[in-house]
């Protein structure tokens, strides 16, 4: 049974996954190489906390209560000694993770899960290496970690059951909506059905069809609005199989069928543009503003959840 949860790396993804368990009630060790960045993490965790706590989603003393449960830590021997499951959330990078698996088999209990919150390597890939396979899964989060429900759980053949069972209850123990992928494919499901989506996206922008705003809007006010409730596939049955045969018949040779990521973003790298991280991407963001757009994203978040919940 859980009782103690380590989270490795405190950046944009660890810091809410500490919180998401901090805030179930799990004694939390939050571990990261610099001290700097451990305070930059509790004060992110703090503003979130707040935020619910103004949307009635929590109490005061759920805060504090959370806040207090929360350990942070440079030493990473010292992180993961009690943990029960170990999540990690560093940078993309194997041979960054194949490290850290080595160091976590040699601090961790023998019996504590490791969990990566990779999003684009396999679970196969990702044990290529470890000396006890049967403890490594996948816990796909999605930003912010702390907000959005879903959570991909991908096992191994190797994986334990036990390990399987424990984790998709856990996700759930925390308020989380997993789902168990059947087979270990490159995205997942999620970035799979994003990255398609945006494809096409970016195609009809650099054909000049509409500009950026009117792509986002067709999205946030058509599609977007509807998939909160309703899948691409109850979609399909609810608009009649017959229909969306012919949509698709007519449609899909019209769609972007290109294999490398669409040019605008590359160009927009290559300058330097990332985005609200640089002040400028596809849109340009005043410095104060991208604050205030993530608070008000937030604050839109915790009233879809609620709503989704009053269902
Ligand atoms: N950002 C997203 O939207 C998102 C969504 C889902 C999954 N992910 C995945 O989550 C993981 C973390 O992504 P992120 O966006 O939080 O990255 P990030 O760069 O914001 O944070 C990574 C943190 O790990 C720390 N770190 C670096 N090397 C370390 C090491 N050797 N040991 C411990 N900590 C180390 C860094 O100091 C940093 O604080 C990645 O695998 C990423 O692909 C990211």
């Amino acid at each position: 049974m859980t009782k103690h949860v380590a989270v490795i790396g405190s950046g944009v993804m660890g810091h809410g996954i500490a919180q998401l368990y901090a805030l179930a009630g799990f004694p939390v060790s939050l571990y990261d190489l610099q001290e700097e960045l451990l305070h930059k993490a509790k004060a992110s965790i703090e503003q979130s906390l707040a935020l619910l706590e103004q949307e009635g989603v929590i109490t005061g003393q759920d805060k504090s209560n959370a806040l207090e449960r929360i350990t942070l830590t440079t030493d990473l021997q010292q992180a993961v000694a009690d943990a029960d499951v170990i999540t990690e959330a560093v940078p993309e990078v194997i041979e960054l993770k194949w490290q850290l698996f080595a160091t976590l088999e040699q601090y961790a209990k023998p019996e504590a899960i490791i969990a990566s919150n990779t999003s684009t390597f396999s679970i196969a890939r990702l044990i290529e290496k470890a000396q006890s396979p049967h403890r490594f899964i996948i816990t796909h989060f999605f930003n912010p970690a702390q907000l959005v429900p879903l959570v991909e759980i991908v096992r191994h053949e190797k994986t334990a059951e036990e390990v399987v069972r424990a984790t998709v209850e856990l996700m759930k123990r925390i308020g989380k909506a997993p789902v168990l992928l059947k087979k270990d494919v490159p995205g997942f499901i999620a970035n799979r059905l994003q990255a398609a989506l945006m494809r096409e996206a970016f195609h009809l922008l650099a054909e000049g069809v509409a500009d950026a705003e009117e792509i986002d809007t067709v999205m946030k006010e058509g599609i977007g609005f509807r998939w909160a409730f309703v899948g691409p596939i109850e979609t399909a049955d609810f608009g009649g199989l017959d229909t969306w045969k012919r949509v698709m018949d007519n449609l899909a040779p019209e769609l972007d069928q290109s294999t490398t990521a669409p040019a605008i973003i590359a160009e927009r790298v290559e300058k330097g543009e990332l985005g609200t991280k640089s002040g400028t991407g596809i849109y340009a963001y005043e410095r104060t503003s991208v604050a205030e757009k993530l608070h008000a994203r937030d604050e839109q978040f915790i009233r879809l959840a609620k709503l989704k919940k009053s269902r």
